[in-house]
């Protein structure tokens, strides 16, 4: 474990009672002073990792450890841990100023102290000057805020947020996007955040573990995660994409549609039946005669930054392509592709093998022409 490790997950499994298993082996690393996020679709199991991380629940198989000690006993108020709760839990009845002091007023800190604690978490929110406020005249942003200033303001080592913006309207929510992440940085504290939404995921994190069905299916930053997606559910989950299957004849060369093409993709075994993942944005349009695949263009939907084009080839199959220039419905086209824009995926490979393979191209050099 490194140095610089806050959280380790070892082996963690959850099962209740009634026999449902909700979580199995999960092994993950939260390091000091990053933005994490734990994105997957509803039902996966991410709250059940925060409130076991925050103390509301404990695992039945494995280990937590907390700054190298097992925290599994330890109770919720005695964890170096907040949350901040997807409807906020504020207390509607209390002003700005006593829902951020609760937490110091249980602890019976001093009243001097109080004040300036909370007045200092207010500031960092930007809401210096509204203590004196009811809860229900304040905006769903500017709730948020308070519910980040009642967290913050014991100074926790660890902020789990969970859903928080899930509320809010899409500006809003774009706005706070940003302000959450600044203030990670300006804390420097370690912030857990959970979502199903995967553009949040991508925009905002250091670190993103991919969940599915209480599995954590792929962990890496977003760039990692969106390039080299590890199986078809994270391909899939992340972003739309290209998804055929098709087969590794040799080191850099895989078929698929019926043709060969090179790729970069190397260390699976020849003839491997595999999967091929294309973004949509990595395919080009041109011309049936200079294009890799053959298409017919199906519809064109204008979505601001490009044109998002749906094409059929003769098998039948779609494809997406995000391109800023526009292609005529019913025609034949062309699609162009880099050999980097292939993705190849092994059915059923562990992160570990993943990560090992994904090395193992950057040492060994990738397709030369
Ligand atoms: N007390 C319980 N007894 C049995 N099953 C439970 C209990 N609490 C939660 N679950 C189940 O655990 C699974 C994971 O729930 P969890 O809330 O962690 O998922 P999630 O990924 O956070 O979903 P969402 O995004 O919808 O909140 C769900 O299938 C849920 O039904």
């Amino acid at each position: 474990m490194g140095d610089n490790t806050i959280i380790r997950f070892d082996g963690v499994s959850k099962r209740y009672e009634d026999g449902t298993v909700v979580l199995e082996n999960i092994e993950f690393e939260v390091e000091r002073g990053k933005f994490y996020t734990l994105l997957g679709p509803s039902g996966c199991g991410k709250t059940t990792i925060l409130r076991m991380i925050a103390g509301f629940t404990e695992p039945t198989g494995g280990s937590i450890y907390f700054n190298g000690q097992v925290i599994n006993k330890v109770p919720a108020n005695k964890r170096q841990v907040n949350t901040v709760f997807q409807d906020y839990a504020l207390f509607p009845h209390l002003n700005v100023f006593e829902n951020v002091a609760f937490g110091l007023r249980i602890k019976k800190m001093k009243k001097d102290a109080v004040t300036a604690k909370v007045k200092e978490a207010l500031q960092f929110v930007n809401l210096e000057g509204y203590e004196q406020r009811s809860i229900s005249e304040m905006s769903g942003g500017q709730k948020q805020r308070v519910a980040i200033a009642r967290a913050l303001v014991n100074e926790p080592e660890v902020l789990l947020l969970d859903e928080p913006l899930s509320a809010l309207d899409l500006k809003l929510r774009t706005e706070m996007q940003y302000e959450l992440r600044e203030i990670q940085q300006r804390l420097g504290i370690t912030f857990i955040f959970v979502t199903h939404d995967q553009e949040e995921a991508l925009a905002m994190s250091d670190e993103i573990f991919v969940m599915n069905k209480g599995k954590i299916e792929q962990s890496g930053t977003p760039n990692d995660i969106y390039d080299e997606p590890i199986n078809r559910f994270v391909a899939d989950f992340i972003g739309e994409s290209n998804i055929v299957p098709g087969r590794m004849i040799e080191d850099f060369l895989v078929e698929f549609n019926g043709k060969r093409f090179h790729c970069v993709d190397q260390g699976l075994r020849d003839n491997e039946s595999i999967e091929v993942v294309i973004r949509p944005e990595d395919l080009e349009l041109t011309t049936v005669e200079k294009g890799k695949l053959k298409v017919r263009v199906d519809t064109q939907l204008f979505r601001g930054v490009h044109y998002e084009i749906s094409c059929y080839d003769d098998s039948g199959h779609e494809w997406l392509v995000h391109s800023t220039r526009k292609a005529d419905p019913g025609s034949e086209i062309g699609l162009d592709f880099e050999p980097e824009a292939i993705h190849v995926m092994r059915f059923g490979e562990s992160e570990e093998d993943f990560d090992r393979r994904l090395e193992g191209y950057e040492e060994g050099g990738v397709y030369a022409g």
